[in-house]
């Protein structure tokens, strides 16, 4: 099958290259090589345990490459932690453990804003900067309809509401790389298609790279402008949704005859 090339004149703007982890013999992620560019969407699917989160994982710097390299924008950043690559431009929505559970809403996105611009204590007692502030982060909690809970506390918010919160922080950190991770998991029906326009939205508007690890098969119909298919810890399939999707490897291996979700 044919790859996605990359364009003549357009760099990756993230890359793993060989990035392998070895857990005690079990290698999760194994020579996996992969060039993303700006402006695109992939999914990454697989079986359960074929190794994608562990490769997001080591993208966002959870954890640390047995070999193989990360680099972004050109940049080897394989030796950095998870804060300074996300200081670098690597978004990644974290499941809920980045929340303040005891601060509201608007609170936790301030927190990011101020973050993103590196905007110290001293300087939040400036009205004027203050005020700026909290507009950047009620404008990204409208963005992901949760303008009307801004005041209620993040502990006491329903689930779905607390996954959009986090997509909220991810914006207002305005990376250069959004990592979804199962982003609609445990959300009820009325709430998915929230969180899908949403991320339909940033590919629409943004020209960023978004990458989406996702189980059910018509969210990635939908969305996707590549698929990478993972297995055993390694990349079996590379390329167009159609052309990925139709390929023997991903029918025979993951999808039979036309199952919904892989
Ligand atoms: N910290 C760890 N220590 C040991 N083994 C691990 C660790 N993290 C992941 N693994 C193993 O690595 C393999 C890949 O797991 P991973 O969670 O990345 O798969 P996945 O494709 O994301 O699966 P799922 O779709 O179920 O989330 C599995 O065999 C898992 O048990």
């Amino acid at each position: 099958m044919a790859s996605l090339q990359p364009e003549a004149d357009s760099r990756p703007v993230l890359e793993t290259r060989d990035l392998t982890i070895n857990f005690g013999g079990h290698v999760a992620v194994n020579q996996v090589s992969c060039a993303f560019h700006a402006g695109t969407l992939t999914s990454i699917v697989g079986p359960n345990g074929a190794g994608k989160t562990t490769w997001f994982n080591l993208i966002s710097g959870q954890l640390a490459a047995t070999a193989g390299s990360v680099r972004l924008f050109d940049e080897d950043i394989t030796r950095l932690g998870a804060a300074a690559r996300a200081g670098k431009g690597l978004g990644r929505a974290f499941q809920l453990t980045n929340l303040f559970p005891d601060l509201t809403a608007l609170e936790n996105v301030r927190l990011a804003v101020a973050a993103r611009y590196h905007i110290g204590h001293v300087f939040w007692q400036m009205a004027s900067r203050r005020r700026d502030i909290t507009d950047r982060a009620a404008a990204f909690l409208e963005q992901v309809n949760l303008g009307k809970r801004a005041d209620a506390l993040v502990a006491n918010l329903p689930h779905g509401d607390q996954r959009k919160l986090e997509v909220a922080l991810m914006l207002a950190l305005e990376p250069e790389v959004f990592m979804f991770d199962e982003p609609t998991a445990g959300m009820s029906v009325d709430e998915v298609p929230v969180i899908l326009d949403l991320i339909a939205d940033i590919k629409n508007k943004q020209n960023k790279v978004i990458l989406l690890v996702e189980h059910k098969m018509d969210v990635v119909r939908s969305l996707s402008d590549r698929i990478v298919v993972l297995h055993n810890g390694e990349l079996v399939a590379d390329g167009e949704p159609a052309e990925v999707i139709a390929s023997p490897i991903v029918q025979e291996a993951y999808l039979g005859a036309e199952v919904e979700e892989i």
